[in-house]
């Protein structure tokens, strides 16, 4: 693994909250990536998750942008976690001010970010070049106001890493010429996980188990996925008075053992591990996650022949929205948006996986070499002034 080109640690004044912005890499001084925020964040979790990025970049066709990743380890759910996300954003403003464009991730959500951004006077972080840009200017402000729509009753922005992972799936498994119909099992019901089982579901693929932080629920004939995004909070938790008297509820530890076919982690790291890579039962593994397979895991899920699309493959829908919209590359409307992230899920998964059969190798390994990233550039800054230099 190649060195983080930047690590900076934060610590809270009020609270036990630590936090971390790692960049792995710019191009043309500017760099992107989410914000994380869960007890369980280390330092060595966000340097993975920022390396992530950078490869995800690649897998997105971007030319503009590396890859970085912040995390706080605090409880996103605890009653002060958005002053908290706010103290951390403060503490590393002078980044994102030069070109650090920080969104959301796992439990914190963009508006709150913008919010913080604009009592700043920023808008979307940019470099100096792309403030000057009036293209780039335009392509901003499209996309603010695409922030605001919505596709299937859901925000645009919560739907595009979902579907995109859900059209991967579907080349996945289109790839592996199985049958139609099959049983799907996912993990996490937030912005990813629900969006995602929607899809799937439209896609016409049988969604019979999902997790959130407080239980599974599964139903071998499939579960009513729109019934229950329309009564989930905003942690992605259902509410289990919705659910049908012919659905069973268990511990969420339980997943792995429900019987299916693709399986879709779409929240927490290392979720699949030495513990319980044994148990998988899928043929095939969507990480809509990002490192959702610890490394031990990961050996164990390759001897065991089970097929894997990986992250930085999986889950570029956020980050390619973002950048097809503020560089230009499309149409922006919503439906071009999604038409984009699907066409370039299904070109990638069918790319790696042709590679992965021809070169007879694990999907990840081929992963790592065809998305490598190229660029390891400097932050942008400015020529010093003439009054800086007169001193
Ligand atoms: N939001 C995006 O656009 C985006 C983009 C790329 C990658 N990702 C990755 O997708 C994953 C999910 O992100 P998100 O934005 O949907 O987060 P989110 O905060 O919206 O949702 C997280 C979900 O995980 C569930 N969860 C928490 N602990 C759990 C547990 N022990 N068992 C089962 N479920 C549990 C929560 O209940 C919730 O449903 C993360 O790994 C994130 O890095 C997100």
């Amino acid at each position: 693994m190649l060195k983080p080109y930047l690590v900076v640690e934060w610590n809270d004044t009020e609270t036990d909250a630590k936090g971390w912005l790692v960049v792995h890499n710019f191009v043309n001084g500017y760099t992107g990536g989410g914000t994380r925020m869960h007890p369980t964040v280390t330092k060595e979790e966000v340097i993975r998750l920022a390396e992530a990025m950078a490869y995800k970049y690649v897998a997105c066709e971007s030319e503009t942008t590396g890859g970085c990743k912040a995390g706080i380890a605090y409880d996103y759910k605890a009653p002060n976690a958005l002053a908290v996300l706010r103290r951390f954003l403060i503490a590393i403003m002078p980044y994102i001010d030069l070109g650090v464009s920080i969104g959301s991730d796992l439990g914190t959500n963009y508006e709150d970010i913008l919010t913080i951004f604009h009592e700043f006077g920023i808008d979307i972080p940019m470099t100096k070049s792309m403030k000057q840009d009036q293209k780039v200017l335009q392509g901003i402000k499209q996309y603010d106001e695409l922030l605001t729509t919505k596709m299937d009753g859901l925000l645009l922005n919560d739907v595009v890493t979902g579907y995109g992972s859900a059209f991967t799936a579907d080349e996945a498994w289109k790839f592996k010429q199985e049958q139609e119909g099959a049983k799907v099992v996912i993990q996490g019901f937030g912005s990813v996980g629900a969006s995602c089982a929607l899809k799937m579901s439209q896609l016409g693929y049988k969604v019979v188990g999902i997790s959130d932080a407080n239980l599974l629920v599964t139903c071998e004939e499939g579960l009513d996925v729109q019934k229950l995004i329309a009564h989930k909070n905003e942690y992605g938790e259902m509410d289990q008075t919705y659910f049908e008297s012919h659905y069973t509820v268990r511990s969420n530890t339980k997943w792995l053992e429900v019987d299916c076919d693709i399986l879709i982690p779409s929240a927490l790291e290392d979720v699949i591990n030495k513990s319980n890579a044994d148990i998988v039962k899928a043929k095939l593994i969507v990480e809509a996650a990002n490192i959702p397979i610890s490394s031990e895991g990961d050996e164990m899920i390759k001897e065991r022949g089970i097929d894997i699309v990986n992250d930085f493959v999986t889950n570029v829908g956020a980050i390619r929205f973002y950048e097809s919209v503020i560089f230009g590359l499309i149409d922006p409307k919503p439906q071009a948006v999604i038409d984009d992230i699907e066409q370039l899920c299904r070109k990638n998964t069918y790319h790696l996986l042709s590679e992965s059969k021809k070169q007879k190798k694990y999907q990840r390994e081929v992963a790592y070499e065809v998305f490598r990233p190229a660029i390891s550039g400097l932050l942008e800054y400015a020529e010093p002034s003439k009054e800086e230099t007169s001193y």
